[in-house]
This record gives C-alpha cells, structure tokens and sequence, in this order.
C-alpha cells in the first residue's frame, strides 16, 4: 500500500514549495508506505498567514458558538464513520497493534464530541462591582493562532487534545505531526475538509521539527504554541516562543512510578503492572517503567513479572494473536539498547530480555525484547531517565515514606500509581506523590473529562476536560461605567 497525501493549507492540497518528499515506512518490517511533501519553513510561513488572516477577519472565532460546535462535531462523526481506516493507518505508520489503535480511535471520536458541547457553554462571569453604576464581566475569547506540535508515538490521539479543543474555542490552527508518523493527522485533514470548515481555520504541515516546528515557535503571528515530545525539545521551544512572549502549554516526558505495597492484591498488580508498560512497546508518556516494590513481596512480585513478561507475543500489529509491536525505528532502537547496557553496566540485574529477538520473522522491523531489570538503584541512569522501550526496573523499598521519596526522585511528575488495600494509605500517598495523574488500583487510565499534564519537567498546563478548553482562550474582563460623572483631577480647578 502506498498513499501520497500532500499538505493541506488554506483548504488547498498543496506540495512542499522546495518539492522535497519524504518517505515513510512501516516499522514492523520497514517498507515504504507512503511518500508524503517534506515541507520547510517557507510552507510554514504560509500555513500561519492562512491561520492569522482566517482569525483575524474573524469568520470563524466570530461564528456563534453553536455553530463551532455543530462543525466540531460533524467532525467527530466523520472520525467515527472512518475509525476503521483510521486505525489501520496509524498501525501501519507507528507499529502498534490494531486493537490499541481501535482504541485510539474511539477515544479521538469521543473528544471532538466533548469539546464540541463545551463549545456553547461558556457563560463567562458577572462580578460584583464596587463601584456604583457600574457592570462588570469576564468573557472568554479564543486566544488566536495556534501551533500544535505532535510526537509519533500517539500520533492523532496527541494532536486530537490539541485539535479540539482549539477549534471549539475559535482559534485558527496550524498542526505539525511527527515527520515520521503524519498519515492519521493528513487524513483528518482530508475530513475536516469534508465538514466544511472555512479556508484557513485548519492547516496541516509537514516536515522536520527543527524547521517547520521551530518556524511555528518562533513566529510572531502565533498566538499559542501546544507542543507534545521529548523534554529537550519543549525547552527549546520555550525559548523560540519567547521572542513574541507566545503563550507556552507542553505535554512532555515521564518516569511514571508504579507501587507495590505488601498488602496489594498481587495478582491484579502484577497484571496491571504489565498493562503499564507494555503498550506501544513501552512507548508512552505515562509508562509504568519503574516499579517500586516492598521488601515483603518483592522476590515473589518480580518471579511472577517475569513469568508474564516471558510470555508476551511479539509480532506484527495486524495479526491478532500479536500482543506486542516494534518500536518506531532504527535510530530508537539504537537508544534503547543504548539505555539497557548503560543499566548492566551500572549494576542492575538483567533478569530477561535485553536484546533483539532471534525469531527470523521480526529481523526486518525495529523489535526489542520485553526487559526486565531488577536491583535498579534511584541514581542509575535506566531509573531516571525515560527509555521509551519495552524496558521495565524493579526498585526494592521497605516504609511508605521511602517509596514516596523514590517515587518523586526524578525530574518527572506526569503519572504515578500505586497498589494497597488501606484506605488510611489510599490517601496519604496519593497527597505525597507529585505528579499530575495519581492512580489507585489502576494504571494508565486517561479519559476526556478529566485534565491530563505533568507537574515538574513533565510539562506545563493541562489537557483535556475543562482546563483543556480554557488552555485557548484568553480571559478578558469588561468594566462598564455607565453614569460616568466628571472628576476634574488634572488641570481643573478643585
Ligand atoms: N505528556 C504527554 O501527554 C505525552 C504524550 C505523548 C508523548 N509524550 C512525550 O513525547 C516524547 C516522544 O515523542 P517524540 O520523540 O516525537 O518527541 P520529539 O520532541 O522528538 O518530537 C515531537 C514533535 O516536535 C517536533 N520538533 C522537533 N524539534 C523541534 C523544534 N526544534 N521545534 C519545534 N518542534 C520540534 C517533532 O518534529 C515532532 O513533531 C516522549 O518524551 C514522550 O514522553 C508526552
Ligand atoms: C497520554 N497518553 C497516555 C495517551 C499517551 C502518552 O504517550
């Protein structure tokens, strides 16, 4: 299968002004699927002048409410009707298994119809004025153009939190995929076509961060900049974003901490200490990569983790009995292998996995073995910093306060979760972990109503529900006076 799809702005199918292409491969075998335009920064340049001129003449953040909503949601039937090829598409583009990209796609459909009812009810805020005669309110307005920044491992869902919310609020958009993954965001772009939206409110472009992202960050016409990766790119972001002080949201890494305390129900943890790292191949944000368990059970926890683990089917992500896909290319494998021998090195114990499978059938795609370290110290590296692999470490603890001060060891607080059955505990831990997301009994749940960010290095601002939407508005508040009466304080007489 080969698609080409071009860019889309100012509601015109438009190729790279350089004519530059890009192909794009599967990672399960790494063949060509598609050849897409490489665009640079002249593209970008062109996608935001569509976006401030379509803001500026106010055609669509000055549409009624209602109206932004009716299109916000014709959109999400549309993603709905389509979800199949959706999801078929970013599993070819991304190596995840189908079923985990059925999942995506029901969630992005889900989050164009949320933000599509907030969209009308905004009422703003009357205050109560302490001056007479006088009225005064805060509204809210779409803050303006915005460039939202996706990263390749959720690569619709991630600009889908972004998408939605911008257009509910009235904002014009200029997306940028990961150069790597671009095939959902284009074909959303194919359906935002379909449901009418006004020329210039939604771009979509494509081609490297370090041009067609930075172009975004740094030009003057952007009002907003939401940028989901890596850590290292957010902060030169936030320094490109500077130069027009534009305002600054980012969804960036983790080293999501999973506890295991001695009265957990060690089944069910160490089931779901699986889910919480094994999607994607361990490639997500909110990854459940460090696990900290208790003195008491550790031995028996980490012998039934690998029990588990030694068992998870590699393959490819359209066959059904595959469990677990590649990682997304070669460069990201060299980096996981790379973090694996700086673990052994460091003296972590290697209790399974850590290299390349043998099976001659996954030779061709980026495919690692599930890892399993245990004896991981909070100053190694593996521990630290995030692998973004299949690559899990085993932390041993004894008190509660001692996995709370392991857990929020890092420079990271996007996600943490945690195992007990005392309700006392329940709550002391969930109040000392920093991090934006807390889960008790659970792991890796995120869903539209409720806000999804990072506290420390893991980002800025939040995501979803409500603070999601507020995210691209600009609070403004309206002072009325009207009995204005003389004050003659300058110049006149008293
Ligand atoms: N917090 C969250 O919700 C969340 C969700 C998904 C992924 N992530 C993080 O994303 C990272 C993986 O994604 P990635 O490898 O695609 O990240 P990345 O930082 O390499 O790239 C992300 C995007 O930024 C663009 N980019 C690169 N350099 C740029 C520059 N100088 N200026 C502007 N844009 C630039 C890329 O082209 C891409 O579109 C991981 O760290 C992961 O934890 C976080
Ligand atoms: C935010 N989430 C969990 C959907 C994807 C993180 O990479």
């Amino acid at each position: 299968m080969m698609r080409t799809t071009p860019m889309y702005i100012n509601s015109t199918w438009t190729e790279a002004l350089s004519g530059d292409s890009r192909e794009i491969y599967n990672p399960f075998d790494a063949s060509v699927i598609a050849r897409v335009p490489e665009g640079g920064r002249g593209d970008a340049h062109k996608a935001i002048q569509a976006a401030r001129r379509a803001f500026d003449t106010g055609q669509w953040p000055g549409q009624p409410a209602v109206e932004r909503a009716r299109l916000v949601f014709t959109l999400a039937e549309a993603i709905d009707r389509d979800r199949e090829e959706l999801a078929r598409l970013e599993s070819l583009d991304s190596g995840k298994t189908v079923e985990e990209s059925r999942w995506d796609m029901e969630e992005i459909a889900g989050i164009f119809r949320y933000y599509a009812g907030l969209a009308d009810k905004e009422h703003g805020e009357v205050i109560a004025s302490p001056f007479p005669q006088t009225t005064s309110k805060v509204v809210r307005e779409p803050v303006g153009v915005c460039g939202l920044i996706a990263p390749w491992n959720y690569p619709l869902l991630q600009a889908s939190w972004k998408i939605a919310p911008a257009l509910a609020a009235g904002c014009t958009i200029v997306v940028k995929p990961s150069e790597i993954t671009p095939l959902t965001t284009l074909k959303l772009a194919e359906l935002c076509h379909e449901a009418g939206f006004p020329p210039g409110v939604v771009n979509v472009i494509l081609g490297p961060g370090a041009e067609v992202g930075a172009q975004l960050a740094e030009s003057p016409d952007v009002d907003l900049i939401s940028f989901t990766g890596g850590i290292a790119t957010g902060k030169t972001i936030m320094r490109a974003a500077a130069g027009n002080v534009k305002k600054v949201a980012l969804e960036l890494g983790g080293k999501n901490p999973n506890i295991i305390f001695d009265d957990a129900d060690f089944d069910l943890a160490v089931d779901y200490a699986l889910n919480g790292v094994f999607f994607h191949a361990g490639q997500i944000c909110s990854a459940g990569a460090r696990l900290l368990v208790q003195d008491a059970i550790h031995d028996r926890f980490v012998a039934a983790l690998r029990d588990r683990m030694s068992r998870i089917v590699l393959g490819n992500g359209f066959d059904a009995q595959t469990e677990m896909g590649p990682v997304i290319s070669q460069e990201h494998l060299d980096k996981v292998e790379h973090y694996v021998e700086s673990a052994c090195q460091e003296g972590a114990s290697l209790l399974l996995g850590g290299q390349r499978p043998s099976a001659p059938e996954l030779q061709n795609g980026y495919f690692f073995e599930p890892t399993l370290f245990s004896e991981c110290t909070s100053d190694m590296r593996i521990v630290q910093e995030e692998v973004f692999g299949p690559v899990v470490t085993v932390e041993r603890f004894t008190t509660e306060q001692e996995a709370i001060d392991l857990a929020n060891g890092t420079i990271y607080g996007l996600s943490a979760g945690f195992w007990t059955r005392d309700p006392d505990r329940m709550e002391r831990v969930a109040q000392g972990l920093r991090a934006g997301t807390v889960w008790i009994n659970d792991f890796n749940v995120y869903f539209v109503q409720a806000p999804w960010g990072g506290f420390k290095q893991s980002g800025i601002g939040r995501e979803l529900g409500r603070s999601g939407l507020e995210e691209y508005t600009e609070v403004k508040h309206i002072y009325h006076n009207y009995a204005t009466r003389p004050v003659h304080w300058f110049g006149a007489a008293r």
